[in-house]
């Protein structure tokens, strides 16, 4: 029922059960996009986002993006990409959201205390993937437009919602730029909701690290052999690819490929001084992440290394030997996963070669017969934005609004690959406005969103809304 623009946030209180119950709702289907076997899921997904859309007013167009080669070598249909608007007002400004509803993959046995994909709510907080990253934000803001939209839209909403976010939003870059005279010409200004907070303060990103995502393949004999008959006579894969892993990042998280911090922009006295201006405990992070000693010891410290200079990570071996027991096996093919978060000004192409020269020649020295392979699977551009852009002080006084305190502006760690890419073609000022609390632990286990985030959080959208009307 209509309510009055004072009244929105009272709407938002009202219709809580219902915007829980979506919540379980999306997060019920499993939309891993790093599995093929669990693509059909992901379109699933992208069918009730768009059956959501529609019921809100929207107009919907899923477009085709084509066929993604998976790095296991298989071809598969990449899920379709919404392109969505409410409101086409020529008098209005445009603004266009930008998010994801596929998720990291998640199973009970990694660690859960509840089943991932079963949303439960247990003090205050809503637990299960996605939760955070991205369904929960994804709705947040919805909601907040059907709210706002209960006493008429005050400026025009795109949304651009994809399934392959996780996984380095293949084919996104391409439908960007086929867009950019049609769907996209008429927007002034985008915002990602996909981000989580430094503390329990709001926080404004305008800034995030790219990711190059590598894939390093040692083949050795033919099939797997018998440690017994084997062990002692022949080279083996695994032991190659540790030893190389280990020449990548020393103990301090000092990336060792020559050149690597060549193009790092330099390091002015301002930025430390907004760092410092930030509300952040590391005591907080030790509390959430059980860490008792970070590689850096001061808050500014913790924050330049996780912000503004680029870290190298080692995720995962395939083809190894992970369950229980006590098998006694040389794997013959092993597959190494590192990345590298980039910052201003790195490239992820010079980043590749480095990585595969580096990788190359170490190997070489170390005159093993075995055979190497290093593929960059995923190479997303770090983006920072002028925080004086007249969106971010919309933002700020949505903040101010609904929390009634000012808002931390921060940079992110991770990576939303498109975000770049939006600022270069478009020529239009980016911005993340996320609601997600600094101990979610998106991609990790016992993913959670807290109840005050997700509804304040959508408050938060509403508010930005009209104050974006007003600038
Ligand atoms: N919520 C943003 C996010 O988690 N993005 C991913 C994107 C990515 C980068 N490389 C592979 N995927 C992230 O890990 O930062
Ligand atoms: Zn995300
Ligand atoms: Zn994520």
């Amino acid at each position: 029922s209509p309510v009055p623009q004072n009244g929105i946030f009272q709407y938002i209180n009202d219709h809580q059960d219902e915007y829980v119950q979506r919540l379980k709702d999306w997060v019920a289907v499993e939309s891993d996009s790093s599995d093929p076997e669990k693509r059909d899921l992901v379109n699933h997904m992208m069918q009730l986002t768009k059956d959501f859309i529609v019921k809100l007013g929207g107009k919907v167009e899923m477009v085709e993006l084509g066929e993604q080669e998976h790095p296991s070598g298989k071809k598969i249909i990449l899920p379709p990409v919404i392109l969505a608007e409410i409101g086409n007002d020529p008098n209005k400004p445009t603004v266009c959201f930008y998010g994801h509803v596929d998720v990291q993959s998640a199973k009970k046995e990694d660690g859960w205390l509840t089943e991932p994909y079963t949303v439960v709510e247990k003090d205050g907080n809503l637990y299960g993937r996605g939760t955070s990253d991205d369904k929960g934000q994804i709705l947040a803001l919805l909601h907040a437009v059907e709210a706002v939209n209960t006493i008429g839209i005050p400026v025009n909403v795109k949304f651009i919602i994809e399934g392959m976010e996780e996984v380095g939003s293949d084919g996104l870059d391409k439908l960007v730029e086929d867009k950019k005279d049609t769907f996209l010409s008429n927007v002034d200004y985008i915002v990602v909701t996909d981000t989580p907070w430094l503390s329990k303060k709001p926080g404004i990103t305008y800034g995030a690290r790219g990711n190059c995502y590598f894939i390093l393949e040692v083949q050795g004999a033919r099939r797997d052999l018998h440690s017994g008959g084997f062990g002692g006579t022949v080279y083996e894969a695994m032991s190659d690819l540790i030893y190389l892993l280990d020449t990548l990042v020393d103990v301090k998280g000092h990336i060792l490929i020559p050149g690597i911090y060549d193009a790092v922009a330099p390091l002015n006295e301002k930025e430390i001084k907004l760092y410092k201006e930030l509300e952040f405990n590391l005591k907080d992070l030790e509390a959430d992440t059980g860490i008792s000693k970070f590689l850096h010891d001061t808050k500014e410290e913790l924050l330049l290394y996780r912000w503004r200079y680029p870290s190298l990570s080692i995720h995962g071996i395939e083809g190894a030997f992970s369950g229980t027991g006590t098998k006694t096996v040389i794997p013959a093919k092993v597959i190494g996963k590192f990345s590298i978060r980039q910052v201003p000004n790195m490239n992820p192409s010079v980043v590749e070669k480095q990585v595969a020269d580096y990788l190359q020649s170490k190997f070489a020295e170390r005159k093993s017969p075995n055979k190497i392979n290093v593929t960059m699977v995923i190479g997303a551009k770090p983006w920072l934005a002028d925080m004086n852009e007249p969106q971010y002080l919309a933002a700020r006084k949505a903040v101010k609004r609904v929390f009634n305190t000012d808002a931390d502006m921060i940079r992110a760690g991770g990576t939303i690959p498109i975000a770049k890419n939006f600022e270069e073609v478009l020529g239009k000022s980016v911005m993340l406005l996320g609601i997600g609390g600094p101990d979610d632990a998106a991609h990790g286990q016992n993913e959670k969103i807290s109840k005050f985030n997700y509804i304040e959080g959508t408050k938060l959208y509403a508010a930005f809304l009209q104050e974006l009307a007003s600038i």
